[in-house]
Parts: C-alpha cells; sequence; structure tokens
C-alpha cells in the first residue's frame, strides 16, 4: 500500500490477537476468520507484532508465516495496514524491518533496542538505522511505559527533525501539561497514537488515533466510537467515562492481580466474543480463566451496549477518511 504520513495516520487500529492451540502453537485458520471479521468491521486500519500480539515470543518463522498472511488479507481488503518489527534485539529488529518492508505496509512500528538503557544519541542512532533498512516504508516508534528507554517529548521533537521517515510516535498519552508538551515539541510531524480507551480525551488534546484496546474488545464498536467522536465529542466523551468505569472497576483488578497486558487484551477479546481467540497467552505468562468471561461480558454491555457489535447503530462511514 502507498505509505502513511503524519497526517493521513489516524484513527482507530486493531490489532492482529494471537489464538493458540494448547502446545502454544497458533491457529492461523482463527487468525484468518479474525482478520476477516475486523477487516469488515470499519476500523481505519490492522496492525501487527505489538504487545498484543505477543511480538516477544514470536519465532522468526512464525514471523514470517503470520505477516505473510495478514499482508495478504489486508491488501485483499483494500485495507490499510501496519507491520510490527519489534524485537527487544535491536540487530534482530533490522531482520524483522526488511522483511516487513519487503510486503509494503503502510508504516512498520518499532521499539527501540530494549537491554540497555539508551542515552538520547543511541535513540537518534537506533531510529535513524531502522529507517535506513525499512527501504522508503514509515516507521512509528513504539515507546511503551514498561520500555527499557522512555522518550520524552523533547526528544520525539528530535528524532522528527532528524528522522524524516518517522511518522507516528504509540504511546500510553499523558496530563494536560504532556499533551502541551508534544504539541510543543513535535508539532504536527508525528501522528500521536495513544491508549485506546482514552481516545475520546486524548483526541480532544491533539491525539491522531489509537492502537486499541477498545478494538480488542470490539472493533466495530471501536470504529463506531471513532466516527462518534470527530463529530459530537460531547457523547463521545460521555462513553468514554462510563468505558473507563468498566474498565477501572473489572480490568485494571487483573492488571494488579498480575495479568499481563496481552492477557487482559484477550480477556477484553472474549468479552466482545466476536472471534473464537480465546484468553491463553504464550508462557511464561499466566491467562485469565475463561470461566469469568460471562460475568465480565454482562457488566460490560450494561456500561457500555453500544460498543457490542449486535447492537445496531448506522454502518460506520468513516474508514477511508483518515487512509490514504
Ligand atoms: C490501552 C491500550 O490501548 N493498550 C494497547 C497498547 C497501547 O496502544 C500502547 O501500549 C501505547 O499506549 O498497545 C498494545 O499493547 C499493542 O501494542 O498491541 C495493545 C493494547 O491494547
Amino acid at each position: 500500500m502507498e505509505p502513511l504520513t503524519a497526517s493521513a495516520l489516524r484513527g482507530v487500529w486493531a490489532t492482529v490477537l494471537l489464538p493458540l492451540r494448547d502446545d502454544e502453537s497458533i491457529d492461523l485458520d482463527v487468525i484468518a476468520s479474525a482478520l476477516d471479521h475486523v477487516l469488515a468491521s470499519g476500523v481505519q486500519g490492522v496492525y501487527t507484532n505489538g504487545t498484543a500480539g505477543e511480538f516477544h515470543t514470536l519465532t522468526e518463522a512464525e514471523y514470517d508465516r503470520l505477516h505473510a498472511l495478514v499482508a495478504d488479507r489486508c491488501a485483499a481488503a483494500g485495507v490499510p495496514f501496519q507491520l510490527g518489527a519489534s524485537h527487544p534485539s535491536g540487530q534482530l529488529s533490522l531482520d524483522r524491518i526488511a522483511r516487513a518492508a519487503a510486503l509494503r505496509p503502510g508504516a512498520i512500528q518499532v521499539v527501540l533496542p530494549d537491554w540497555l538503557p539508551l542515552s538520547e544519541e543511541e535513540v537518534l542512532a537506533a531510529v535513524d538505522r531502522m529507517a535506513a533498512v525499512a527501504d522508503g516504508v514509515p516507521l512509528v516508534l513504539y515507546n511503551p511505559p514498561y520500555a527499557k528507554t522512555q522518550v520524552p517529548p523533547e526528544l520525539f521533537g528530535k528524532l522528527a527533525d532528524e528522522i524524516p521517515a518517522l511518522v507516528g510516535a504509540k504511546v500510553p498519552g499523558g496530563d494536560d501539561a504532556w499533551y502541551a508538551r508534544m504539541a510543543d515539541a513535535v508539532g504536527g510531524r508525528l501522528a500521536i497514537f495513544v491508549a485506546g480507551h482514552t481516545l475520546a480525551s486524548g483526541y480532544a488534546r491533539g491525539a491522531a488515533g489509537a492502537y486499541s484496546n477498545v478494538a480488542c474488545l470490539s472493533p466495530g464498536g471501536a470504529a463506531r466510537w471513532y466516527a462518534q467522536i470527530t463529530t459530537d465529542l460531547p457523547a463521545a466523551l460521555a462513553l468514554e467515562e462510563r468505558l473507563r468505569g468498566f474498565l477501572d472497576a473489572h480490568i485494571a483488578p487483573l492488571g494488579r492481580a498480575g495479568y499481563s497486558d496481552p492477557a487482559l487484551d484477550k480477556t477484553l477479546a472474549a468479552i466482545g466474543g466476536w472471534a473464537p481467540i480465546g484468553t491463553r497467552v504464550r508462557w511464561p505468562h499466566r491467562w485469565v480463566p475463561p470461566e469469568v468471561i460471562p460475568a465480565l461480558r454482562a457488566v460490560a454491555e450494561a456500561a457500555v451496549p453500544e460498543l457490542f457489535d449486535d447492537f445496531t447503530h448506522p454502518a460506520p462511514t468513516s474508514r477511508k477518511a483518515g487512509a490514504v
């Protein structure tokens, strides 16, 4: 597909989750049918190999099989896609970037090399080499709170100055002061993507979109919510309040009990019930027992009924709005 630009990169992007068999092998048939659901949902695009896609656990052979499948199906459906090339090793990331670039995604998501903390100079050198290997495919830098090197807004600004191939930042977001620093430092040169459930309040303060946990819960619901964000922000903010209430009361305690982020994202997908992905995550991480899902679904449906796919709403019309 055409390379994404900072201004074209917008909206709700849905991850490809890893359905796992009991032996932890990946069920590509379930991935294909889940992907078909996502591709028809109205989200602005699909991405792979984030934390929710358990990138840190994939072998290189699994990486290649999964990415060939996703690139083929997204291209056939005409839906924008980004491929992740993240790996804790910088050297292995470069290999993944080269292989992802050959599949011509709209952008490639990368993380910084993650064993030793990096100096500013090393951050710039890391992203510069990644951009060279990406062969004209733009980059989005993913910097979650658990990355060893935290990139402050001012360093995102320097990266935007020096590396034109960088078009986006995938970050949790922050308070008003953080959004103001990001706007000062970056000034529209990067699309800022924040946590999914904060998209309405984030959009009001300058965020462009989300690689979204809400799309894990309901791809169609997340797409409808983004359409509402761009047309009726007060209603979208009210939905965000209810959504946060549900997440704070029922999902955050699971995080505090030690379940990892991918375990929580798969729990959300199981609550949404739109594909048989299951809650299981790869070793050494624990997963939420499937028995608790029906009760969680009842609470979620009561809190945010409009996010559930069987809730009838006008079909989303915004897929092409921010896409290339
Ligand atoms: C709350 C939320 O949306 N979490 C999402 C995060 C954030 O987008 C990212 O950490 C920046 O905050 O990305 C994922 O982990 C990912 O990489 O696949 C999916 C997860 O659902």
